[in-house]
């Protein structure tokens, strides 16, 4: 690939809590046949998991601060980039990985912006969709609906989950967002990464009624997503310092983070699944039970949960983060203090 004169390639990953983003950059991240690439990675919730679930455990990867890289983090998400750009050992392409809850817009035009325009040249934005779980209506989520919208690519993934028939509706209501561009259909986030990655799929004149010459970016001084063709919330009307301003709150998402010095008691921790707050959607965790010797990696998304075990490295613990919509926090927490030793 020739990134020399064109600036670092950058895609950024977007899709719905679970649809399988990072899924999806463990998978680029194998197959990406030598490149150097490098992740940045935004989690919503106090603690910071998927840097424990990425492939990449190297310099290469940077987890930026909590809070919402569409918001708060959007310097931290300059900064990270200008340290990867200033690298003696030069990286060939930048994936960035939002939260389930960003809205990819905002974390698109930063690579817009006067301080990156010139080093990085923005290759797509992909949205990663839950086929066994996304409906048009799904949490009432604006934000879900843009992060379609303004893609340039959609996965449609865990095509595993549910029947041909389901996969056709599914495109056609990814459709009534979104009129063209690719939907491709994937396992896993299995695929072919010439379809996804250096494809110059980021359209600018799709996203904004601009000039070339003028890019709104977060920097303007108006505000850029009034230009867009889609209703969109406004970035631009309010303090972008107070933590988690925002569409996040105003959609009534909320996260809780757990853990804990010693371990779990399997049993409990399943009758935890079972009772679980009515509008909790995701959770994720690494787990130590007291019954297994291995380290357990637990997803729970909508009404789906899986558990995968690995060799313990470090010291054992308990770090999980459940996210949903106006749960009760206080009565998780209590199940969950009820499930440790
Ligand atoms: N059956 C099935 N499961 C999948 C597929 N892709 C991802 N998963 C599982 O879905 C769960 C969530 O996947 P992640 O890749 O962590 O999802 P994510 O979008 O990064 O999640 P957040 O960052 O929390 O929003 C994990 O248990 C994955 O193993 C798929 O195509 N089929």
């Amino acid at each position: 690939m020739q990134t020399k004169e064109r600036g670092l390639p950058v895609t950024v990953i977007t899709g719905f809590l679970g649809s399988g983003k990072t899924t999806l950059v463990n998978h680029i991240l194998r197959n990406n046949q030598g490149l150097k690439t490098a992740v940045i990675v935004n989690e919503f919730g106090d603690i910071g998991i998927d840097g424990e679930l990425i492939v990449s455990t190297d310099e290469d990867m940077v987890e930026l601060d909590n809070g919402c890289i569409c918001c708060t983090v959007r310097d931290d998400l300059v900064q990270a980039t200008l340290r990867i750009l200033e690298r003696d050992q030069k990286v060939d392409y930048l994936i960035v990985e939002t939260t389930g809850l960003a809205d990819p817009l905002p974390v698109a035009t930063t690579f817009l912006s006067p301080e990156l325009r010139n080093f990085t040249r923005l290759d797509g934005i992909i949205s990663v969709v839950d086929a066994e779980n996304f409906a048009p209506t799904l949490f009432n989520s604006e934000t879900a609906a843009n992060q379609i919208a303004y893609s340039d690519i959609v996965l449609l993934n865990k095509t595993d989950c549910v029947q041909p028939e389901v996969l056709e509706r599914l495109e056609s209501q990814i459709r009534e967002l979104k009129e063209d561009g690719p939907i491709l259909r994937t396992a896993y986030g299995n695929v072919d990464l010439r379809l996804i990655l250096d494809v110059g799929a980021f359209r600018l004149d799709e996203q904004f009624d601009a000039e070339p010459e003028h890019v709104h970016g977060p920097d303007c001084g108006h505000d850029h997503h009034d230009h867009a063709h889609h209703d969109h919330h406004d970035h631009h009307d309010h303090d972008h310092d107070h933590a988690h301003h925002n569409h996040i709150e105003a959609e009534g998402f909320i996260s809780i983070s757990v853990q804990a010095e010693r371990p779990l008691v399997a049993k409990k921790f399943e009758q935890f699944l079972k009772n679980l707050p009515e509008g909790v959607f995701r959770g994720k965790g690494i787990l130590w039970l007291a019954e297994s010797p291995e380290k357990i990696i637990f997803h729970l998304v909508g009404s789906r949960i899986r558990i995968d075990r690995e060799p313990w490295e470090g010291s054992h613990k308990n770090q999980a983060v459940f996210i949903g919509k106006d749960f009760d926090r206080e009565a998780l927490k209590t199940l969950w203090q009820e499930c440790l030793t």
